[in-house]
C-alpha cells in the first residue's frame, strides 16, 4: 500500500517508528509535512500539491498533527479524505479532540466517568464556580493546553480566584475541575487502536508534582488495566470517533475518570514502558481497513 505519514519532523520517535513499521510490512511510505502541502480545490478533482508535484494514489494516511498546527493540519487531513484515502484519525475527530471542553461534553453524553468540571464564559462569580466543583483544592486548565502546560492546582480559595481572574484577564479560556486527590499524582495512559487497548502504562508525577505527564518529569511503567478501566478507554475513544487514541484517566474512589483523549498520542513512552510494537499495530490496522 501507499501510506503517507503526516508529520512535520522525520526525526521524531513516533514518525521514525511508523516509517520503520510500514517498511517492514513492505509498504511504500513517505513522511509529508502537512504545512508544506497546498490544498487544491476544483470541481470533482481534489488534489494536494507537495514538493512540486500532485500527490496521487494514496491508500492511507497516519496524521500526526501537533496542537499548534491543528487548523492547517486538519484541512490537509480532510483533503486526503476527499481524495478517498483511509485515515487513522478522521479530520472531524481530530478537531473534536483538540478542545478540552467539547471533548468533555461529548464524553459526558456517552456516560463516561469524568471529574466534575465547570466552564464559565466570564466569571464575575468566581466563588460560585469554585463551590460548584466542591471547593478547593481544584484544578484549573487552559482549554487548549498540552503536555501538562496550562494545568494548575489551586489549593486555596484565594489561589483559585487569583488564577481564574488572571487567565480571564488574558482572555484565556479555562475549565475548572474537581481535584482527584486519591490519584496521588498518577494517571493511566491507555493506547487504543481500532477499538482495543493495545498497551497501557501508569505514569507517576515526580516528587511534589500532581501532573504525571512524562514531559513534566513523570515516570512510567506498564500496567494491566482492570475491566472497568479498559471499557472506559474503549468507550471514550469510540465516543470521540478516533481510530487511534491515547486515553488519559485517573483512578478515583468512584472508579476510573477520563481526563482527556489525545488524537496524536506519542509512541515513545508507551512502547518503552510496555515493550510492545505499537507502530506495527497501527500499520496492521490500516491493512485491515484501507
Ligand atoms: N482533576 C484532576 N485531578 C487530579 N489530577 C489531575 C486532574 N486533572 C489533571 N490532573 C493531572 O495533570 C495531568 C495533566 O492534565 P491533562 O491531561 O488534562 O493535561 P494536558 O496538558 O492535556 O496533558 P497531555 O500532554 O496528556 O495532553 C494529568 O495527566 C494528571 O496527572
Ligand atoms: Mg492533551
Ligand atoms: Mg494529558
Amino acid at each position: 500500500m501507499n501510506i503517507k505519514i503526516l508529520s512535520r519532523n522525520t526525526q521524531l520517535y513516533s514518525t521514525k517508528r511508523l516509517v520503520e513499521a510500514a517498511m517492514k510490512r513492505k509498504h511504500t511510505v513517505e513522511v509529508v509535512d502537512p504545512l508544506k502541502c497546498d490544498i487544491v480545490i476544483e470541481r470533482r478533482n481534489p488534489n494536494i500539491y507537495f514538493k512540486g508535484d500532485y500527490i496521487k494514489d494514496v491508500d492511507a494516511i497516519i496524521p500526526r498533527i501537533g496542537s499548534s498546527v491543528t487548523f492547517y493540519g486538519t484541512a490537509v487531513v480532510r483533503q486526503f479524505e476527499m481524495m478517498g484515502a483511509f485515515t487513522t484519525t478522521e479530520s472531524e475527530a481530530l478537531v473534536r479532540s483538540r478542545d478540552k471542553l467539547r471533548s468533555l461534553q461529548v464524553l459526558s453524553r456517552a456516560k463516561i466517568g469524568l471529574p466534575k468540571t465547570v466552564f464559565t464564559n466570564y466569571s464575575r462569580d468566581v466563588s460560585g464556580v469554585i463551590s460548584q466543583v466542591g471547593g478547593p483544592p481544584l484544578v484549573i486548565k487552559l482549554l487548549e493546553g498540552t503536555q501538562g502546560v496550562g494545568v494548575v492546582l489551586a489549593e486555596t480559595k484565594n489561589a483559585a480566584e487569583s488564577v481564574i481572574e488572571a487567565f480571564n484577564g488574558l482572555q484565556a479560556r479555562v475549565i475548572v475541575q474537581e481535584f482527584i486527590k486519591e490519584a496521588k499524582g498518577a494517571d493511566i495512559r491507555a493506547f487504543v487502536v481500532d477499538g482495543h487497548v493495545v498497551g497501557a502504562m501508569k505514569r507517576q508525577g515526580k516528587e511534589g508534582e500532581f501532573r504525571s505527564n512524562l514531559h513534566r518529569g513523570g515516570s512510567a511503567e506498564a500496567i494491566e488495566l482492570s475491566d472497568e478501566e479498559e471499557i472506559a478507554a474503549v468507550k471514550a475513544t469510540k465516543a470521540m470517533g478516533l481510530g487511534v487514541a491515547g486515553v488519559d484517566m485517573i483512578q478515583s474512589s468512584r472508579g476510573p475518570l477520563i481526563l482527556e483523549v489525545n488524537s496524536s498520542p506519542g509512541l515513545e513512552g508507551i512502547e518503552k514502558a510496555t515493550g510492545k510494537d505499537i507502530a506495527k499495530t497501527i500499520i496492521r490496522y490500516i491493512e485491515k481497513h484501507a
